[in-house]
């Protein structure tokens, strides 16, 4: 049996981000400073127009790698480490064979818009909120229970051998600790709740897979994984691997994670993470809340026994993989960074709007028949001004998304004042001035951007006593930057009438024969 190194005094925490385009490990000290980071990108598979895929086992691999990396960089043992957490790209469904230990299909991304037909026959007459009051979400091809129920039903053998209790599914959270514990040989087959929030199948407020929701689906719910809190130790390192014994005590969605690495544990405070899309989070306390503006009813985070907090979430599809489009598909840049080169060579974006509907819009629109547009072009734009229509499209978005928070926290008596920000994008100091100027509020960056993989390493630790609680993540959390709002009033006005002009001529595009 595997056992614990109690003797070892402990000085760092672990954290595993296994996000959407690499995997991550990131090894914390108490004072929540990055000591070292491994990281290996996985690869893109997208074999039709809208399908998007990841190998499950090229992702477990990595994550190996990356925490071999992270622990040889910084010469430390899994000995002085206390604890292990994980945070995960949401939603992407992995679904597998309990005995072997084999996907049986690549893991479905959460970008993935394959599940259209599904979710349309499953809104039927009653729409597309069918099942918002029991998970808090629209049904939309964003989310886990569509795309596991494409897997049971494309993938020869599955739905025989799933009713049979062989296959379990996950998110990729649930797939790296299975893993990380054992995997065949006695892995933990569990989830958190926000991660759980996430699959369409959880009843937000029971905390409890939905069995109706499932019937509908056809999932079988022994392919479920336990939902257990965000903070407790799910299980020990498998014997075999680099981190033989050492708890595994953090579970949270990355931008729950970021949420709560960004210290925001008071009804009102939000965060906005920029990476391959953009995720807005504000904390509700302890009650739910529904949006009437379209946004997402989400978990936030449970630490072991204590109450559940929950967010209100907008999610935006594509920011961040805007600008790798433009790099990979385009060949107008040669690495994120040389955006903002190019977008400074121009005065203004020349009247172009890009909006990136690629896997159609999601908050606060949700129109999956949208598809991207670049629109208000004439001979005049360049290259320069469409690589600013593309920056100034992650901010009008995240405009969007604000505004449908403002309309939903007036009833919850709560105001927006601030805005924190972390994630890749950030680095770019020509959106994150854009972003403010159309916001209207200040946007505020920590010291240790990587608030993703933070969150998860403070869920760990305090599990295990390495913090103590919230207190240690607040008095932790450093200011580096601020950008204040210096646009005027009219000109901002201005700009937003066009966006939302441009995001109007994206929707109706998908007909009916088309997959
Ligand atoms: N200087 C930059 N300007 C604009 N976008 C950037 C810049 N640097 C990185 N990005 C974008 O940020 C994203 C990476 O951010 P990251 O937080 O690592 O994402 P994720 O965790 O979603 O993989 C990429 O999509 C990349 O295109
Ligand atoms: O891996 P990221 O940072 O792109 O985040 C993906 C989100 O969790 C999808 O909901």
């Amino acid at each position: 049996m595997t056992t614990q190194d109690t003797t070892t005094p402990k000085k760092y925490v672990l954290a595993i981000d296994q996000g959407t385009t690499s995997s991550r490990a990131i090894l914390f000290d108490h004072g929540g400073q990055i000591v070292s980071v491994g990281q290996l990108e996985h690869e893109q598979i997208f074999p039709r127009a809208g399908w998007v895929e990841h190998d499950p086992k090229e992702i477990w691999t990595n994550v190996r790698e990356a925490v071999g990396q992270c622990l040889s960089r910084a010469e430390v043992n899994r000995h002085e480490i206390a604890a292990v957490g994980i945070t995960n790209q949401r939603e992407t469904a992995v679904v597998w064979d309990k005995n072997t230990g084999e996907p049986v299909y690549n893991a479905v991304v959460w970008q993935d818009v394959r599940t259209q037909k599904i979710c349309d026959e499953l809104a039927g007459d009653e729409g597309a909120d069918k099942y918002k009051d029991i998970c808090g979400l629209p049904l939309a091809t964003y989310f886990s229970g569509p795309k596991v129920k494409w897997i049971l039903d494309n993938v020869e053998g599955a739905r025989e051998k799933a009713e049979k209790g062989d296959l379990l599914f996950g998110n990729t959270d649930t797939w790296v600790i299975w893993n990380l514990t054992g995997g065949t040989q006695g892995g933990v087959h569990v989830t958190d709740v926000t991660n759980a929030s996430r699959t369409m199948l959880m009843d937000y407020r029971k905390l409890a897979w939905d069995e109706s929701v499932c019937a509908d689906m056809t999932i079988p719910m022994s392919m479920l994984p336990e939902i257990r809190s965000s903070s407790e130790v799910y299980g020990l390192g498998r014997p075999q691997g680099l981190l033989v014994g050492t708890p595994v005590a953090g579970d949270l969605g990355d931008q729950q994670a970021a949420t709560f690495g960004q210290a925001c544990f008071t009804k009102g405070m939000a965060k906005n993470t920029y990476g391959t899309g953009n995720f807005m989070l504000i904390n509700t306390g302890e009650e739910p809340v529904v949006s009437e503006n379209g946004l997402l009813t989400t978990l936030c985070y449970k630490i072991g026994e204590n109450k559940p907090v929950y967010a209100l979430e907008g999610s935006i599809a594509v920011t961040g993989s805007l600008i790798q489009w433009l790099r990979d598909n385009l060949g107008i840049i040669t690495a994120a960074p040389e955006v903002e080169k190019l977008a400074a060579s121009v005065e203004d974006n020349g009247g172009a709007y890009f909006v990136p509907a690629f896997s159609g819009l999601f908050a606060p629109h949700w129109r999956s028949d949208a598809r991207g547009a670049l629109v208000g072009l004439t001979r005049y734009v360049n290259k320069g001004h469409i690589a600013r229509a593309a920056l100034e499209a992650t901010a009008f978005q995240t405009r969007e998304v604000m505004d449908a928070m403002v309309e939903d926290a007036k009833t919850q008596d709560v105001e927006l004042t601030e805005l924190k920000v972390d994630g890749g994008m950030t680095a770019n100091e020509t959106l994150m001035q854009f972003q403010a100027d159309m916001l209207g509020v200040p946007v505020v960056k920590p010291k240790v951007a990587e608030t993703t993989a933070l969150g998860a390493a403070y869920a760990a630790g305090i599990a295990v006593g390495f913090w103590d609680g919230e207190q240690d993540v607040i008095d932790n959390w450093v200011e580096d930057k601020r950008w204040e709002p210096q646009m005027e009033d009219a000109e901002r006005e201005r700009l937003l009438r066009q966006w939302k002009k441009a995001v109007t001529k994206t929707f109706d595009w998908v007909d009916d024969d088309i997959d």
